[in-house]
């Protein structure tokens, strides 16, 4: 990759590092302060209903009681004593009278000369009780007066609202759910609200500044709003996001950490692979063929591991074509091709007449040294023609010319050659027919398919089929199940490799006796 490439992605995943938590952070607050909110505004509402519902429980009870009184006559002392005494039982109930018509003619607080006037009811219940809003009583304050025939209640709309000093600003209030009325109301108030949803068991909107609840009553045809002011979300925004930034700016800052180190990392690969090759560090694990029809192990293939290789963890894809896009490639093979002169002698004594098969790189086939490599290979004592395979990509062939020529003179040692994840790269089946190989790999994600019904399913049939027509040895890859492996026997693949047969191993572990099962 080049640098200032690698510069540009890194500086990208810095800025992402940094902005992503903080937005994030931000957006957790907005949520969380709404969610609080929303949540605040419900309680209150639910508060103002239940002292709603006990100031309408109190009316109706003193309202009972006042029926037991004689409603003729004057407005008597006692009369009026008696009234009182009916009082002193409810926190709620301001007054309480006698009614002619649409006047009060006689309450606890003295007889009213020529009756008080409670206007127009604003809302008769079900029942027939008549609310009358704004009337008053003893010259000061307007109560909201419960009438029926000849007696009357009243109470302060205060009593139906909740103090609620934790929230500036709040507005609340409590209304007539059917006539869509307010009874009580302290603060901001849009009929909107009332429109909308005042009809509602419960609801939560956010319109004009204010976050509102609603709560209806199970009693009585009342309901009840809160609506917290957006100056109040604001100041909780703030301080949660307070609260939340630092944690994101820590997380950014721990995300731009880790880029850096990687980057560096990166940045200083090319030295820190030639440096490991120079150390010998790397070393070749084995991974098993099988032979389908009778389970016996056939083969291995040579897998490059860097276990020294902790900090960074590098996956051998990764670090392969790293060596590869710092052009250190031919090194790498050399140097897996002597490893096997030294591991293969004793493979062999084990499993004779099996044989290693070493992955190739494309630029490998471009440049054709391998030949040479694989020339001395074949001296080892132990090692024979037959004891190696080559594997190479179908990104080898970009240039088929080259890479058949190499391929033409591997042949000519009498290697023979293996096409390895057939089917991922650009190339058509078509140009399999080009390419001089003996054997043919069936990649991990085509045994994977199998038995999903999947299109990708077919494909391995036709690949098979393909390889048949081509004469080329079948050897199957990624195999896991027992599944695949029957499927693939019953299909006629001759080889299989794959964790069911084993991982890539030490070859040492590969040469331990089996025990028993
Ligand atoms: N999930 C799963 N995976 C399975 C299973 N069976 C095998 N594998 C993995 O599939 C990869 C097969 O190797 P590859 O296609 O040649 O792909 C190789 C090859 O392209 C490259 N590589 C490894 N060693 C060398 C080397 O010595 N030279 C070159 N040029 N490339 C190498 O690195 C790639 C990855 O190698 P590994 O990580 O060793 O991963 C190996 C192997 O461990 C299975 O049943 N399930």
């Amino acid at each position: 990759m080049p640098r200032r490439f690698a510069t540009t992605i890194a500086l990208t995943l810095c800025t992402v590092a940094i902005v992503l938590p903080l937005v994030a952070a931000l957006l957790i607050a907005r949520h969380q302060s709404m969610e609080e909110a929303g949540a605040q505004a419900s309680n209150i509402a639910s508060a103002i209903i239940h002292r709603t519902e006990a100031v309408g429980e109190q009316s109706a009870a003193a309202y009972q009681r006042l029926t037991e009184l004689n409603p003729s006559g004057t407005c008597s002392e006692a009369k009026r004593a008696q009234l009182r005494r009916i009082l002193l039982d409810y926190d709620y109930v301001q007054a309480a009278g006698y009614v002619s018509g649409d006047r009060i003619t006689c309450s606890a607080i003295g007889p009213q000369a020529d009756g008080l006037q409670m206007g127009p009811p604003a809302y008769v219940s079900p029942k027939g009780t008549r609310v009358h809003f704004g009337v008053s009583i003893d010259g000061s304050r307007p109560f909201v007066v419960l009438s029926g025939d000849h007696y009357a209640t009243a109470v302060h709309p205060d009593n139906l609202l909740v103090e609620t000093p934790s929230v500036p600003g709040l507005a609340q209030g409590v209304f007539g759910r059917s006539a869509g009325k307010v009874w009580a109301r302290d603060g901001h108030f849009d009929p909107a609200w009332l429109e909308q949803h005042g009809k509602a068991a419960r609801a939560i909107f956010y319109d004009g500044g204010y976050l509102v609840a609603i709560q209806g009553s199970e009693r009585f045809d009342v309901g009840a709003y809160a609506a917290i002011p957006r100056a109040y979300l604001s100041s909780r925004l703030r301080e949660l996001a307070l609260l939340l930034l630092p944690v994101g700016l820590a997380l950014g800052a721990a995300l731009v950490g880790a880029i850096v180190m990687f980057a560096r990392q990166r940045a200083s690969l090319p030295a820190l692979l030639r440096a490991a090759l120079n150390r010998q560090e790397f070393v070749l694990y084995y991974q098993p063929i099988v032979e389908l029809g009778s389970n016996t192990i056939a083969g291995a293939e040579a897998l490059l591991r860097w276990p020294a290789n902790k900090q960074i963890g590098m996956r051998p894809a990764l670090f392969v074509q790293a060596a590869a896009d710092c052009g250190l490639t031919a090194r790498f093979t050399e140097y897996v091709l002597a490893r096997v002169a030294i591991d293969g002698p004793r493979f062999f004594s084990r499993y004779p007449g099996c044989y290693i098969s070493v992955n190739l790189a494309p630029s490998d086939l471009l440049s054709g040294a391998v030949v040479e490599h694989l020339q001395r290979l074949l001296t080892t004592p132990g090692i024979g023609v037959h004891n190696i395979v080559v594997e190479v990509t179908e990104s080898s062939f970009v240039d088929p010319a080259s890479a058949n020529r190499t391929i033409a003179r591997i042949h000519a040692l009498g290697i023979r050659v293996a096409i390895d994840d057939f089917g991922t790269g650009f190339s058509g089946l078509s140009q399999l027919t080009q390419l001089r190989a003996d054997c043919l790999k069936i990649d991990k994600i085509f045994v994977d398919a199998i038995g999903t019904g999947s299109v990708t399913s077919e494909v391995v049939l036709h690949i098979i089929a393909m390889a048949r027509s081509l004469k080329l040895t079948l050897i199957s890859e990624g195999v896991e199940t027992h599944a695949q492996a029957e499927f693939l026997r019953q299909h006629g693949v001759a080889f299989a490799q794959g964790w069911l047969f084993g991982k890539a191993q030490p070859l040492d572990e590969l040469l331990r006796p089996a025990g028993p099962d």
